[in-house]
């Protein structure tokens, strides 16, 4: 079996670009996707506690890392598919800028110190602000205390760590990227509290979802795609090709502009007033009470689903690929309700939350955005509501489509649209989300066109 087929049975992949189809179709299975971060001082073993989960063995070779390095793994956690998407940075300060870059986005953090080294012990609490400022204040972090095999040279004792983690709100484990002990507990553990987080609702994993597979893989229309350009590269058999220093350091430049000026999808609270758009609506169904179905909205003779579904499936861009592998659910945004409205016959009707939107353009100018939002083919019971919303991206905008059915909220008809952003410019990029929302859940596909 080659390594590839191994990599797709097992779910691990180093190799995150160009993967075998059988591969992309497992990725896609996962249910979530979650960016990570490995941090810490340099020569604490951060590599290899990402290689050690990733290939199941320890890296002998192991040199300093050079800006950052990348590799993913589909785990399963509480019977969900989780693909863990890892970023280890470099430790050595010199780095510092460019590691900074890659914390956006990230839902949990692996804090790495040597059990050895008390130096390591003592940087604690810079690489913990990092995180908690640049990646997010409500990031999972889990501090490992890395080389527990060298427990004879030992230099930070197991109660003081635990006792920093928890004044710090941080989990803690005692790690041998050596022997393997608790590489993957470490990893899990923090997949694990994250779901809980978001099962719970302290988490906004539709936040976490999107800002992760856009801000780590969606093409700056200006700078390239990121993935192919900014981010850091690998040589298709596990190992990150090393980069050299002006290279990576170029790269920071071009992967700032490049997260800053990609499309970002956000859901937040209730739209302004203004940023609403009204709907159009459909008249009324015909037939006896029963309501028509109208299809999907059809344009140029395609259906905007099938389009964006055709440029799913047939694109073999690599930073296609990507988005594609970033595939998966997340959990139903907390759009507002429109208040109820009244019948003819003067009852009141509910209206059913969707989710609403951001998007954030940064300073790219020449972005578009459309947003188009129906009721599905299938279940299409209510009256059709269509929104269709040209953004003119000036600043940050947030919208939401409000459903126009007349069904009650439980029994509202799922909901499927498409986003579309990308630059003007004819044959330039483009990229397309298709958003799919049941009255439980809400999960998007990526695609692009001519995105690279
Ligand atoms: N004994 C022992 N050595 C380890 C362990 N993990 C890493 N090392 C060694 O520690 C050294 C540094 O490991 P790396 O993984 O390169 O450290 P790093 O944190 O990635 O370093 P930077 O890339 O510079 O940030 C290497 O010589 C490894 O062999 C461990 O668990 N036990």
């Amino acid at each position: 079996m080659s390594r590839k087929d191994e990599s797709a049975k097992s779910g691990r992949s180093v190799s995150d670009v160009g993967v075998a189809s059988s591969s992309t179709l497992f990725h896609l299975l996962a249910d979530f996707l979650f960016k990570f971060l490995v941090i810490g001082s340099a020569g604490t073993g951060k590599s290899c506690l990402l290689h050690q989960f990733i290939e199941n063995k320890f890296k002998q070779d192991s040199n300093h890392t050079i800006g950052v390095e990348f590799g993913s793994r589909v785990v399963n956690v509480g019977g969900k598919t989780v693909k863990l998407q890892i970023w280890d940075t470099a430790g050595q300060e010199r780095f510092r800028s460019v590691t900074r870059s890659y914390y956006r986005g990230a839902a949990g953090a692996l804090l790495v110190y040597d059990i050895t080294s008390r130096e390591t012990y003592n940087a604690l609490t810079n690489w913990l602000t990092d995180a908690r400022t640049l990646a997010s204040p409500n990031i999972v972090i889990i501090l490992c205390g890395n080389k527990k095999d060298l427990d004879a040279d030992r230099e930070v004792t197991f109660l003081e760590a635990s006792r920093f983690a928890q004044e710090n709100e941080l989990m803690f484990l005692e790690t041998s990227a050596l022997t393997g002990e608790n590489v993957e507990e470490g990893f899990l553990k923090c997949a694990r509290t994250i779901l809980n987080k978001i099962d719970s609702g302290t988490l906004g994993l539709f936040q976490r979802y999107v800002s992760a597979v856009l801000s780590a893989f969606l093409t700056c229309p200006v700078c390239g795609p990121l993935s192919r350009r900014a981010g850091p590269r690998e040589n298709g058999l596990g190992d990150p090709v090393r980069r050299r220093v002006p290279e990576a350091a170029a790269d920071t430049q071009r992967n700032g502009h490049a997260q800053q000026a990609a499309v970002q999808l956000l859901v937040t609270g209730a739209a302004p007033a203004s940023a609403r758009k009204p709907t159009r609506t459909r008249p009324p169904p015909q037939v006896s009470g029963r309501p028509r179905n109208l299809g999907p909205r059809r344009e140029g003779g395609r259906s905007l689903q099938t389009r964006a579904d055709s440029a799913f499936l047939s694109s073999s861009s690599r930073c296609f690929a990507h988005l594609l592998r970033g595939g998966g659910g997340w959990a139903p945004a907390s759009g507002q309700a429109a208040p109820p409205t009244a019948r003819p016959d003067g009852t009141l009707q509910k209206r059913r939350p969707l989710p609403q939107l951001r998007l954030d353009h940064g300073r790219s100018r020449a972005l578009f955005a459309s947003l188009t939002i129906r009721p599905r083919k299938r279940e299409n019971q209510g009256d059709s509501a269509e929104a269709r919303l040209p953004l003119p991206l000036e600043t940050p905008t947030t919208w939401s489509a409000r459903s126009q059915s007349s069904v009650p909220p439980a029994e509202a008809p799922p909901l499927c649209g498409s986003l579309t952003a990308g630059r003007h410019d004819p044959g330039q990029s483009r990229a397309n989300l298709l958003l799919t929302s049941t009255s439980r859940s809400v999960s998007m596909r990526s695609s692009s066109q001519n995105i690279c």
